[in-house]
């Protein structure tokens, strides 16, 4: 079994990301200019050690038991690749349980410093780490924009997926409101139902092409085309602020959605005019609902993901 070189280093950039923007349940992404930053050494000595800072810090394990470890060494080892030491330094920016793709984002710099530690003749390329990262989160719309950037539509393709980068009109601007209470994608997931009448997935579907035409050339369609009928009434008991800030935020014409599985609220703005007065709405919504506090940010939308930077190589 070939084994991986002691004595490199490398860091790993990954974006947060946005998942169903309304009713792409699934299925539309898109990159958030907030990134996890990975720094990861490989070691003669044999363990696992991880530092932290940030998000989870004081939370998360320290040991080959975190996320980012765990999945480096079954990378590995599935590749059939004996590992070596790692010494992992997390910079964790985005929040954990939030709809950010903190998983996501864990999942690909993992899969990505596991590729980028491998010999040089054996790396894959990002769609490889796209295949492998979907199908460990399980569905690919935070992977897809976290690997490829931008706004990313995906799709289950027999046993694997699918994507693809969708057009963003140039003045459409996000602004994200964090609430300070977690929800778990696998908890908010548990609360959808089997299955759905036909009239009901009809219906999504329409939102979703509105979506995508309101995305790319018509940015007033955003409200219509933002409506969803999969998940978002199904989970609003688990996020009853979350849902009466969407409620109030679209009673005032403006696009906002649950962030992936929430509990943070995407809007989706037709520039920074609207953008700043949603920061204001948000701000007095706030102030009348003391029970919950939210931190309210404007990110950009990169349009790359996933960045590596080698900063020493093996001997
Ligand atoms: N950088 C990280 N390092 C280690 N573990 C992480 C990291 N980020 C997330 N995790 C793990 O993933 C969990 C959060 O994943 P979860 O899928 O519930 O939410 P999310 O990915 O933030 O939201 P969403 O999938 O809706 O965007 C954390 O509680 C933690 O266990
Ligand atoms: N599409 C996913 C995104 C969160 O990972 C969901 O809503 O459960």
């Amino acid at each position: 079994m070939a084994q991986i070189q002691a004595g490199q280093t490398i860091a790993v950039h990954v974006p947060a990301t946005t998942a169903n923007l309304g009713p792409g349940f699934d299925v539309l992404g898109m990159a958030l200019s907030v990134f996890d930053t990975l720094v990861v050494h490989t070691l003669a000595e044999p363990g696992v050690v991880v530092r932290m800072t940030g998000e989870g810090a004081e939370s998360l394990p320290t040991d080959e038991t975190h996320l980012i470890a765990k999945t480096i060494l079954e990378r590995w080892a599935e590749l059939g690749y004996e590992a070596c030491g790692l010494r992992l330094e997390a910079t964790n920016r985005i929040p954990h349980g939030r709809g950010m793709g903190s998983s996501a984002a864990a999942m690909v710099s993992a899969l990505a410093a596991a590729n980028a530690l491998l010999p040089a003749d054996a790396q894959e390329g990002l769609e490889e780490i796209f295949q492998a990262a979907a199908r460990w989160e399980g569905h690919p719309d935070n992977v897809a924009p976290a690997i490829f950037g931008g706004l990313t539509l995906s799709w289950v393709a027999g046993s694997g997926f699918g994507t693809l980068n969708g057009v963003l009109h140039e003045s459409i601007v996000p602004v994200i409101a964090i609430p300070d209470v977690e929800l778990s994608t696998h908890a908010a997931r548990g609360l959808l139902p089997e299955t759905v009448p036909h009239a009901v997935a009809a219906a999504n579907g329409g939102r979703v092409g509105l979506l995508i035409h309101a995305l790319a050339h018509e940015p007033s369609a955003l409200l219509l085309g933002t409506e969803d009928f999969l998940h978002q009434s199904f989970r609003a008991p688990a996020m009853a602020p979350s849902a009466a800030l969407i409620t109030h935020l679209r009673a005032l014409g403006h696009a906002a959605v649950v962030s992936g599985a929430g509990p943070t609220v995407l809007v989706l703005c037709a520039g920074n005019e609207e953008a700043e007065a949603v920061a204001r709405a948000i701000a007095g919504h706030a102030a009348d609902h003391r029970e919950t506090s939210w931190r309210v940010q404007i990110p950009s939308v990169p349009q790359s993901g996933v960045r590596v930077e080698v900063l020493s190589t093996s001997p």
